[in-house]
């Protein structure tokens, strides 16, 4: 172990040691609130150029594994998407019956640099007072003065206007068959950064997904004879996402059943005629209450945005394509959490219902979905 440096953009500096790789990454600095789940989370393809810090303190204890890799459009399941990791007191053991190997030796395989041993609750601090903000982790020979290293963390876009889905996409489009052999329907799902829980979660349903890439024309994917369309999470500022508004926006024209996630709620948003905003921190964890407003229930939900839609707890607006509402908003800010067309047949969440890693509370929005599909006369 030698030592290390985060950098922050507005010169706040924490000295620890290197934790996997050691050389240089840069990214927005950002703070996940999970306890557990850390091989979801750094394979999940959202975390695109960002520089994650864990709050939990101890992170590693269960190793790394073959099953719990979320990089689904990646070559291997378990790449790991985040640019660096910043923890507190790595384990020195792995103690579980599915590891494979220990974080540590997963994040030096994949040149993955991190910190640890720094005080990470007094950086969550800083990162929620100031906001999420552009940072770098230095070691070895990257190490050199502390403006040099400065001077590199700025150098380096910004998360807003970053346009990403197209970096993290499968290069090709692949089907997803039901559990249990005959499909009931198949749903196009449009990959700008998909979970591998995601298909499974239709395919327990008996639904056939075909993930396709995340610039597919209409055309291309009317040819797969969809009774719906799924819209994934990923990466990037949703305001830049302007072929993907256009696309939902002629799933919507045709009325094709549609469901979309985080990234896919922000698009689906924007298609409504809504504009996005850059949060201040985001919201990244497994403990986030989020109010449905139809049903006055609350979930327990997984998330891990930095954009959000515009609008109010269960307002309604005129759309191109009929009435809508925000469906759902976070209990903890008032921020909105989901948008639904009142016809039913197109909505979606700015959380992850697959969970992966989370709770399961939000689940059920597959069985929703499943009985839009039911409910349609192709
Ligand atoms: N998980 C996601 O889909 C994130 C969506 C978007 N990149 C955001 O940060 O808000």
């Amino acid at each position: 172990m030698s030592s290390a440096v985060l950098v922050l953009e507005d010169g706040r500096t924490f000295r620890g040691t290197t934790f996997g790789a050691t050389g240089r990454t840069l990214g927005e600095a950002v703070f996940c609130t999970g306890m557990t789940g850390y091989q979801e989370t750094l394979t999940d393809p959202s975390y695109h150029r960002q520089i994650v810090v864990a709050t939990a303190p101890q992170i590693g204890n269960t190793g790394w594994n073959q099953e719990d890799g979320e990089a689904a459009s990646a070559q291997d399941p378990n790449k790991i998407w985040v640019a660096g990791y910043v923890v507190r007191d790595p384990a020195r053991r792995t103690s579980s019956w599915r590891a494979t190997g220990s974080l540590q030796e997963q994040l030096e395989a994949q040149s993955v640099v991190g910190i640890a041993g720094i005080d990470t609750r007094a950086l969550v601090r800083h990162l929620r007072t100031r906001g999420s903000m552009r940072a770098g982790v230095f070691s070895g020979d990257a190490l050199g003065t502390d403006a040099e290293m400065l001077d590199q963390v700025v150098g380096q876009p910004s998360m807003l206007g970053a346009d990403l889905a197209g970096e993290v996409t499968t290069d090709a489009g692949y089907i997803i068959e039901p559990v249990g052999g005959d499909a009931r329907f198949t749903v196009v799902a449009v990959d700008l950064g998909i979970k591998t829980n995601t298909p499974r979660m239709f395919a327990e349903r008996g639904i056939r997904v075909h993930v396709v890439p995340s610039a597919a024309s209409m055309d291309q994917i009317l040819e797969l004879n969809p009774d719906g369309v799924f819209l994934s999470n990923g990466p990037g500022d949703p305001a830049t996402a302007d072929a993907n508004v256009a696309l939902t926006r002629e799933v919507l024209d045709r009325g094709l059943p549609l469901f979309g996630i985080c990234f896919g709620n922000q698009i689906f948003g924007r298609a409504l005629g809504r504009s996005t905003y850059k949060m201040k921190f985001g919201h990244r964890g497994m403990n986030i209450p989020v109010v449905e407003h139809t049903t006055g229930r609350i979930a327990i939900t997984a998330q891990n945005h930095g954009f959000a839609l515009e609008g109010e707890a269960g307002e309604e607006f005129d759309t191109d394509f009929g009435r809508a509402r925000v469906s759902h908003t976070c209990a903890n800010d008032g921020t909105v959490e989901g948008v639904e067309l009142l016809s039913g047949r197109a909505f979606s969440v700015q959380y992850h219902p697959e969970a992966a890693a989370g709770p399961h509370d939000a689940a059920y929005l597959f069985d929703r979905f499943t009985s839009v599909l039911e409910g349609v006369d192709k």
